[in-house]
């Protein structure tokens, strides 16, 4: 599987030009296609979803060209139904291409086969289905009833009057018959069954239908009038606004992570409905600023986000970063009036449920809402994704909570944000790593803990975890060769840390790790890739606020790769061995140069030469030689490096 792991992030700041709206591009692309003229459209969305329209579209004999390697595109529309009478197309899971293009085809005299992805075949059609048969469109089911896919055949169209469709499972049936009718040329009224959901899409179709030359009469939002003997005219260029549904994660992401965020490409002047995540968001206590197209995002005065109970049926797609927003909220939190998640790219509200007990969250789950505890501290997480874009960019915002995410499967976000985790990475910043490395007695430990105290930052000594390993190992009669007993051991270390002492078992054994039986041991079960595997997730939690030094032989290269500052510590061996003959001596415990020589050529050789891991000095790290340098030059010379 793959996977994308985020560190945990400190705050997040900056600015992010959008990608072109999905709604806005797909809707645009069709009604183009379908009008008398060309069309410039600029800035279309590139992502999975408008492909599969444009490859239809292209099916369906529509001639269109992209300028270059940009986001304009010209559509020579066909000026009614589609030319290409026979066809038969694949739309992925793209709601926003296969809803309309179904109703568009209903009215277009041909025979057209229409499939997806597995996903889309389990999402309901049958309102839709059932609304076109009203006027005589001929759509058949080829699997099962109610669902994709399906296969329209020529028909006689007898529309006028009064065509009557529901409103409460899907707004996109309304937006295809809405979009389709005008080919019929004869008026036509829709009227609305049931409380029509997610408005706000609705009044995006009118509006770009208007731009088309087709203005529909709303009477509430309970009966649309097409007109007759209209046909839509290209209005010549067509800006596509950026998408609101993708700002809702990176205004989130201000709120949680202090901001300032700005997203540029929509604002006050916006025709999507998503804009108004803004304004949910704000009554959560986030500072929100809004130009005409733009809005920035700062977290609220207080430092912490209200708890909230909302109506989210306006917004049904940004409300999916509400939840993700409500695991920083200082109480409980409702979701309302969610149903139409259950019939998205995967059931949301289950999927949510699922992702967000898993970072620690206390979660209740109804058909149409969703109350969220959040928890105490958050728990680092693999997030399955479900193929679902919105999943993916939701639970990137749990790492502004200084939690590692692990995303799995995080290209789904094709869909419609292909760059996404770039732009996230853009205004994210990580928790700091300064990741020092070298061999043994190389002053490591002395350096690391000095710059962490002069930053104020936590220090992890990991070679004190393979130190306690090979004790508790010792200890438990467990041998040094047993990788899977070591592996199991290491999982389950019972070992904390207390300012510089070490205890296992409750046992301080500050001293007991150090000597030179211990020593030897924990090179042996360092050389175990269960053994370091087990040990990983332990070492990067100490990743936390405000910074981590870290020293091994392995932080730069294995567990803190992204680390911002990489030092190989190193001396002569023989300088080495006094240092260490010397820290001994000090201590009262006995030791031996010559001995002691030989034990750091032992380690420094295995450590090298070791599969998994081995030290090494990266190229993205510096070099510092302290066989002639006190420790105060070697503590300036990293603070330089972090400084720089
Ligand atoms: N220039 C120097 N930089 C760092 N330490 C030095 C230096 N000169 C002498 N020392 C001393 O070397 C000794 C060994 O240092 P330290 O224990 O920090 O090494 P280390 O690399 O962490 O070793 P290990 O990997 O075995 O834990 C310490 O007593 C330290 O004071
Ligand atoms: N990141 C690390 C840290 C340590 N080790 C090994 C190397 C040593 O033989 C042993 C003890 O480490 P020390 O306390 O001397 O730093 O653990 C490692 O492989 N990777």
């Amino acid at each position: 599987m793959e996977f994308l792991d985020l560190p945990p992030m400190l705050s997040a700041s900056g600015r992010v030009r959008l990608p072109g709206s999905k709604s806005i591009s797909n809707r645009t692309l069709l009604l183009a296609a379908l009008a008398e003229g060309a069309t410039e459209i600029r800035d279309l969305l590139a992502s999975d979803d408008v492909e599969r329209m444009l490859d239809a579209l292209r099916a369906l004999g529509v001639v269109w060209t992209r300028e270059g390697d940009s986001d304009n595109y010209c559509v020579r529309g066909v000026g009614g139904p589609f030319p290409v009478k026979v066809a038969d197309l694949f739309l992925g899971n793209a709601g926003t291409a296969f809803r309309p293009l179904t109703a568009a085809l209903a009215l277009s005299g041909g025979e057209y086969r229409l499939s997806g992805v597995p996903r889309m075949h389990e999402r309901p059609i049958g309102d839709l289905i059932d609304s076109l048969r009203q006027i005589g469109a001929d759509v058949r089911y080829m699997g099962n009833d109610g669902f994709p896919p399906l296969h329209i055949f020529p028909a006689d169209i007898r529309p006028g009057g009064v065509v009557r469709v529901r409103g409460d499972v899907s707004s996109q049936f309304l937006t295809a018959l809405l979009m389709a009718l005008p080919l019929s040329g004869v008026e036509t009224t829709i009227e609305v069954v049931g409380e029509l959901i997610s408005k706000p899409y609705i009044a995006i179709t009118l509006d770009l239908m208007a731009q088309f030359g087709v203005d529909v009469r709303r009477e509430n939002w309970e009966r649309f009038t097409v007109p007759g003997g209209v046909r839509y005219r290209s209005p010549g260029v067509v800006f596509v606004e950026g998408d609101a549904s993708s700002a809702s994660y990176f205004i989130a992401a201000g709120a949680i992570g202090g901001g300032p965020v700005r997203v540029e490409g929509v604002g006050r002047n916006s025709i999507q409905g998503d804009v108004r995540f803004a304004e949910a968001i704000a009554a959560l206590g986030a500072r929100i600023d809004m130009g005409d197209n733009w809005i920035e995002a700062r977290g609220p005065e207080s430092g912490r986000l209200k708890a909230f109970d909302l109506d989210l049926n306006h917004i049904p797609d940004a409300a999916m970063t509400l939840a993700v927003a409500a695991l920083f909220a200082d109480g409980p939190c409702r979701l309302r009036n969610i149903a139409s998640w259950r019939v998205k790219e995967t059931d949301r509200i289950a999927a949510m449920a699922i992702e967000l007990r898993k970072v620690g969250a206390t979660i209740e789950e109804g058909a149409d809402y969703l109350c969220v505890t959040p928890p105490d501290k958050l728990v680092p997480a693999a997030i399955d994704t479900y193929d679902d874009h919105r999943m993916a960019m939701c639970f990137s915002l749990v790492s502004l909570g200084g939690c590692r995410m692990r995303i799995n499967e995080p290209k789904c976000v094709n869909k419609t944000f292909p760059t996404y985790f770039e732009r996230f990475a853009e205004i994210a910043r990580p928790v700091p790593v300064v990741a020092i490395d070298g061999p043994s007695a190389s002053g490591k430990g002395t350096v690391a803990a000095r710059v962490a105290e002069a930053l104020g930052y936590h220090y992890l000594d990991s070679g004190s975890l393979y130190r306690l390993v090979a004790l508790a190992a010792m200890r438990a009669g467990i041998a040094l060769d047993d990788e899977r007993a070591l592996a199991t051991l290491a999982a389950a270390l019972p070992a904390h840390f207390e300012a510089e002492r070490v205890f296992l078992e409750g046992e301080d054994v500050s001293d007991a790790i150090r000597t030179e039986e211990a020593s030897v041991g924990a090179s042996k079960v360092a050389v175990m890739p269960a053994v370091r595997a087990a040990l990983l997730d332990r070492q990067r939690d100490y990743r936390r606020a405000p910074g981590l030094v870290a020293e091994g032989r392995d932080m730069g290269s294995v567990v803190f790769p992204d680390a911002g500052t990489k030092v190989f510590l190193t001396a002569g061996v023989e300088a080495r061995a006094r240092r260490r003959y010397k820290q001994l001596m000090e201590k009262g415990m006995a030791a031996n140069m010559e001995s002691l020589l030989k034990d750091l050529q032992d380690r420094d050789a295995r450590d090298a030469a070791r599969a998994v891991a081995p030290l090494q000095k990266l190229p993205d790290a510096a070099l510092l030689d302290t066989t002639e340098l006190g420790v105060e030059q070697a503590v300036g010379f990293v603070l330089g490096r972090v400084r720089s």
